[in-house]
This record gives structure tokens, sequence and C-alpha cells, in this order.
């Protein structure tokens, strides 16, 4: 489903190379976590991935489902299926939260040509939805993500991702800012959305988040390249152990 081939990057406004050859291959129906010391490439590489400016791609590729999502501009990649939930999310003062996601998601099926979501259809899915994640009324009318707390940003993330049903969904440390209790709930949005034809990547410091979400390939992440993979067991090591082994052996 997702593709990429020694992907290298470099920051834009600086020779500086963050990414140096990243592969990564995520079957449709399986979910990959990616691990990491801080600052080895994991946000770079979903920023690349959804089309944040600043960043220059000096080789490799990345498709999703036989496409180029390089070549394309950052809506396009959102509408062909590809969805990012923020580290930080964003704050959009003056956007309702409900009129941003009932606007995505009519734009989405639009470039997809598909018929729009009827406002009835959409109150009612939308309400279910955050109703399982336990974002309130009140929440889905305040300006998007505005005041909301770090938990509940987190959150409005899931919800996004629940409307939009993406096919490959990259969630960047989701987990971080979640109290024990919405990090299940969360991880239980993420798990209702598990299904044959879509993938997930998962970027994430704790192995306590993939108790919830079972991941099925764990990648660890180093100096802008991915060093070692493996199973679940993989996250527990770094969780028993961090690092320093797994980096020593690649040394
Ligand atoms: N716009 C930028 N300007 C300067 N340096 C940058 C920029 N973007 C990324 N970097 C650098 O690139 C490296 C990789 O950053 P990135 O945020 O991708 O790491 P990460 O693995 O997600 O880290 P963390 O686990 O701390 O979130 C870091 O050294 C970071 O400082």
């Amino acid at each position: 489903m997702l593709s990429i081939k020694n992907l290298q990057v470099k920051l834009e406004d600086e020779d500086k190379q963050i990414l140096k050859g990243v592969d990564l291959e995520v079957e449709a129906g399986t979910v990959h976590a990616i691990m990491g010391p801080n600052g080895s490439g994991k946000s770079t590489l979903s920023y690349v991935l959804s089309g944040k400016d600043g960043y220059e791609v000096t080789g490799g590729s990345a498709m999703l489902e036989g496409v180029d999502l390089l070549d394309m501009e950052p809506e396009e990649r959102a509408a062909s299926g590809l969805f990012l939930a923020f580290q930080y999310p964003v704050e959009i003062p003056g956007v309702g939260n409900m009129t941003f996601l009932r606007t995505a998601v009519n734009a989405q099926r639009k470039a997809r040509g598909e018929d729009e979501m009827s406002a009835a259809e959409f109150l009612k899915v939308v309400r279910e939805k955050a109703k399982d994640l336990k974002i309130d009324a009140e929440m889905l009318k305040r300006p998007v993500n505005v005041g909301f707390s770090g938990g509940e940003k987190k959150r409005n993330e899931i919800l996004q991702m629940a409307m939009l049903e993406p096919k490959m969904c990259i969630l960047d440390e989701t987990d971080s800012g979640l109290d024990v209790d919405a990090m299940k709930l969360v991880a239980d949005g993420v798990n209702a959305l598990r299904s044959e034809g879509r993938g997930f990547l998962v970027i994430t410091h704790y192995q306590r988040l993939l108790d919830h979400i079972k991941p099925d390939v764990v990648h660890i992440m180093a100096n802008g390249r991915i060093i070692k993979s493996g199973g679940p067991e993989l996250a527990l090591e770094v969780e028993n152990n961090g690092y320093a082994d797994i980096l020593a052996e690649v040394v």
C-alpha cells in the first residue's frame, strides 16, 4: 500500500540531510510502528509524506497504491487516501470544528468524484464517532482545537481520521499527552478502523500504546534510516533496554 524506497530528504533552506535512505513497505491491512530516539527523523518522514513545505526530496520514492505521492499537492495526497494525525495539532481560530470536518469530508468526496454527504447524514455520523471518543457537542462547535487540552486535541485528530476514513493512516505520537483512559479511547478508535484495505504507520516512543494497538511490524529509526525491523517484541526490547544495544548492532 505505502511503498517507500531509499527516501532521502534535506531541509530546503539548509544543507542538512535528515532522511538518509528510508525503506519501508506498509501492506494493506497491517499496522507498522516506528520507534526511535529523539531527532531521528520520524516526524520528518510523516511531514514529507503528507507534503509539508520546507523539505527537499533529494532521492528515492514514496508511492501510495502505486501512485507517486511526492508529485502531488498535500490536498491531493489527502484525497488519494493519506492521513496524518499531527504530533502537534494546530489551532484554527474562527473555523468551527464541525464545519471543518464537514468541509474536509466533502472536499475529499468531491475530489474522488463521489456525492457530498448530506447535512443530516453528516450530523448522524459525526455525533456517533464523537461519542465513541468522548468528544462532546460543545467541543464540536468550538473553533478547531482552540483552547482544547493536549489530550482533547489528540482525540480530535482521531475524530478527523474516523470521519475521513483514509486508506493510509499515519499517527505521529498520538499517545503523547493522553491520560490512561484517553489512550484507551484513541486506541479503540484506531482499532475500529483497522481493516483489510487500510494501513497504519504509528510513530510512538512508548510500548504502552502498542499494548492497545497491536502492531504487525515494529521499526527502529535512527539517524535518518530504519536500522532494524521486527515483531512486537522489538518494542518491548526498547522499553526494557533503551536503544543503546540496537544502535551498537548497526555501527
Ligand atoms: N525545520 C527544521 N529546521 C532545523 N532542523 C530541523 C527542521 N526539521 C527537522 N529538523 C531536524 O531534523 C531532525 C529530525 O527531526 P524529527 O522531528 O523528524 O525527529 P523525530 O524522530 O520525530 O524526533 P522526536 O522523537 O523528538 O519527535 C532533528 O535533528 C531536527 O532538529
